[in-house]
């Protein structure tokens, strides 16, 4: 009998996303406060009798190959630690694609923590977070989870304690935003104004939800907005709703809504159902 194993992969917002300065290699030096919600991909991973890396998923609109970040994530831990033996993949794929959610981040960080556990590389976190860092600067924020604050090009993790519970309500458009794209429009050295990070992380100390969502901050936030209208209009159109906190999550075009009241979430679903075909009411992971 194959050993099969279970690794769940949840979407990250951003509660805060700032830019300090572009850096020589291209990338930008960010200060970020991250964490989970319930909205997940499974990954599932069984071994094979030959050395092969297969990957499936039920969604017609991934890549199944090396471009994938899961399939990625199990190449380099399989090379590097010289694992001779192959693994079977599937994918059930929840979040959704190119969201600014960190889908892709989270399949490849769920990769290399169940491949650390179906092959007993007895790898520790830390070690898992570095090989993450070669994938993607999300992944290493992925293999860990919970809250962080994340520096450098977030790789630099620091954990948190966790917001208050809450309702998430997240709104996708149907557009596809490059990451690349938005970081390359920022003038980093013309940010004026910057959300504050021990404003947030006092916030969520003191568990004051009225204070999370008055901390709330993204400086990528103007780029794709003005790129992107509609993004701006499902932003206004939550606050119109009555959702207590706004904010685009990463480079977006998600936009996601903390509620504290079950008793609004119908009336917000329905009002962004209106003109948004992908809306998703979680809850914030605590
Ligand atoms: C927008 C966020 O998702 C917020 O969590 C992240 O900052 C981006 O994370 P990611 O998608 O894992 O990004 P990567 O795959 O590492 O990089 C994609 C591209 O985004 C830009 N990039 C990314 C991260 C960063 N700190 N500075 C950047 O300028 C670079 O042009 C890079 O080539
Ligand atoms: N496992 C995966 N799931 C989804 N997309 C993937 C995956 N692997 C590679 N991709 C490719 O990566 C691109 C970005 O997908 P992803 O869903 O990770 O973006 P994202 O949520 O915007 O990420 P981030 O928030 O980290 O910027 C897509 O165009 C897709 O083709």
């Amino acid at each position: 009998m194959t050993t099969k194993i279970y690794e769940k992969a949840p979407a990250k917002i951003n509660l805060l996303l700032d830019v300090i300065r572009k850096r020589d290699d291209g990338y930008h030096e960010v200060e970020m406060i991250m964490t989970m919600v319930d909205l997940a991909d499974r990954l599932e991973m069984e071994e094979l009798p030959r050395d092969q890396i297969i990957l499936s998923s039920q969604a017609g609109f991934i890549p199944l190959d090396e471009k994938n970040l899961a399939f990625q994530a199990a190449r380099l831990i399989k090379e590097r630690y010289g694992v001779t033996r192959g693994v079977y993949l599937h994918l059930d794929k929840r979040i959704p694609v190119a969201a600014g959610l960190a889908g892709g981040s989270s399949d490849a960080a769920a990769a290399l923590r169940g491949l650390n556990r179906l092959w007993q590389l007895g790898l520790s976190t830390a070690e898992l977070e570095s090989l993450g860092a070669e994938l993607g600067s999300d992944v290493p924020f992925c293999v860990r989870g919970g809250t962080a604050i994340a520096r450098g090009r977030g790789e630099r993790l620091e954990t948190i304690a966790s917001p208050p519970a809450c309702w998430v309500v997240l709104a996708k458009p149907p557009i596809n935003v490059s990451t690349a794209d938005v970081y390359g429009r920022l003038r980093a050295n013309e940010l004026t104004r910057h959300p504050s990070i021990p404003r947030m992380v006092e916030a969520i100390r003191g568990q004051s939800f009225a204070d999370v969502c008055a901390s709330l901050g993204n400086v990528l936030e103007t780029v794709t907005l003005n790129r992107y209208p509609e993004v701006r209009q499902i932003k206004e159109c939550m606050v119109k709703l009555g959702v207590d906190g706004v904010l685009m999550s990463g480079s977006g075009p998600t936009v996601f809504g903390l509620v504290s009241k079950e008793s609004k979430l119908a009336r917000i679903y329905n009002g962004l159902r209106g003109f948004c075909k992908e809306v998703y009411v979680v809850r914030m992971l605590t």
